[in-house]
């Protein structure tokens, strides 16, 4: 097991509004460093005013009683796979490492469609039905515009798709995917848990980006470093008072780059609490970005992840999360076999039938 956190991590923090080629390699540099990288929020599309709207509803969805949230839980045979409440314990990210499921409860919202959600909502996130469209598509609009970065820092060939090659398997109009808007809830607990317990096991995510919402004082995200330590995440890196959107890789892009792009294990702790101080809540949102279900996750044609492939050799495959496949054809799986690979490992979903 990693040590205890020491220091925390200096992610770069990249202004992407008017995006260059240097902005290209800047954001590539960082995502194949760290994994993790802060996006300035300014004229990217996604208004703090609305960020602040969805803590409000997720607030006053968290805080409603068990049994309006249990009538769209993810058990439910209307809610659809990945779709629905998560009430405590019910997600074990790091099974091998825990011995009770994560301290959290979240709400997992499926892709719209006409600003409609697709799954049963409950009656306090009905109210924002529009505004969650609103937000799910502003925050995949701002996953595109991060993958044509990494597709340019890449030099993928403009006759093989170019800038474009991502977000051409993240086109909504051509079929389904398993993005997700995730709202999150940590409840403070009364009591010092046992040392297993934790609010979100380490594990990597399993799509191709993440976007990371968090709020002042309620910290508790770590990443793992390449030198096997964990390393607190700050809430807000800097004095601007809007924070930069916290961006991370995902497995998927880890498989498309050979782990060039590196998918980071991260995990969220039990803040220390204060002396005669209960814990706090704490509350974040995921935007998880999956590509198109029928993609396959195959090495992009760029000379710099086969230069990588090759550089590293086969036996000394880069430390990633889940992701670095070989690029061999059987190895090739579909962007939906990946997930449902990743779901049912860590969901106790025992009364769900198989989709
Ligand atoms: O709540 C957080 O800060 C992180 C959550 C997370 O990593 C996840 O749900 O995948
Ligand atoms: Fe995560």
């Amino acid at each position: 097991m990693a040590a205890v956190a020491t220091s925390s991590t200096d992610l770069p923090v990249i202004d992407i509004s008017s995006p260059s080629p240097e902005t290209a390699r800047d954001i590539l540099d960082a995502a194949s460093t760290f994994g993790f990288v802060f996006v300035k929020n300014h004229d990217i599309g996604v208004p703090p005013a609305d960020i602040q709207a969805m803590f409000d509803l997720s607030r006053t969805f968290f805080q409603s009683p068990t049994e309006v949230k249990a009538t769209c839980s993810i058990n439910s045979s209307t809610s659809g796979k990945n779709r629905g409440w998560l009430s405590m314990h019910t997600e074990t990210l790091d099974p091998a490492h825990q011995q009770r499921g994560d301290f959290k409860e979240a709400f997992n919202i499926g892709e719209f469609s006409s600003g409609k959600a697709n799954q049963p909502l409950p009656a306090p996130l009905v109210e924002g039905e529009y505004r969650i469209s609103q937000f799910i598509d502003q925050c995949h609009d701002l996953c595109n515009k991060i993958m044509d970065l990494f597709a340019a820092g890449l030099e993928i060939p403009s006759a093989e798709g170019g800038d474009k090659w991502f977000s051409d398997r993240h086109d909504k109009t051509k079929g389904p995917s398993g993005s997700i808007l995730r709202l999150l809830y940590y409840p403070s607990v009364p009591s010092p848990p046992e040392q297993t317990d934790i609010r979100a096991g380490a594990h990597s995510d399993y799509g191709s980006v993440t976007l990371l919402f968090q709020l002042p004082s309620q910290p508790g995200l770590e990443i793992l470093t390449t030198s096997n330590e964990w390393a607190p995440v700050p809430v807000n890196p800097t004095s601007d008072p809007n924070p930069p959107i916290l961006v991370n890789i995902g497995d998927a892009l880890s498989y498309w780059t050979n782990g060039l792009l590196r998918s980071t294990v991260h995990r969220v702790i039990f803040p220390q609490p204060e002396e005669g101080k209960s814990s706090e809540d704490r509350y974040s949102i995921a935007y998880f970005c999956h590509p198109l279900d029928e993609a396959r996750l195959v090495p992009v044609p760029s000379e710099k992840v086969k230069g990588f492939h090759s550089a590293e050799g086969e036996n000394q495959k880069r430390k990633v999360g889940y992701g670095g496949g070989t690029g061999d054809a059987d190895e090739a799986i579909t962007a939906r076999d990946h997930l449902n690979r990743r779901l049912a490992a860590t969901y106790d979903l025992s009364d769900v039938k198989a989709e």
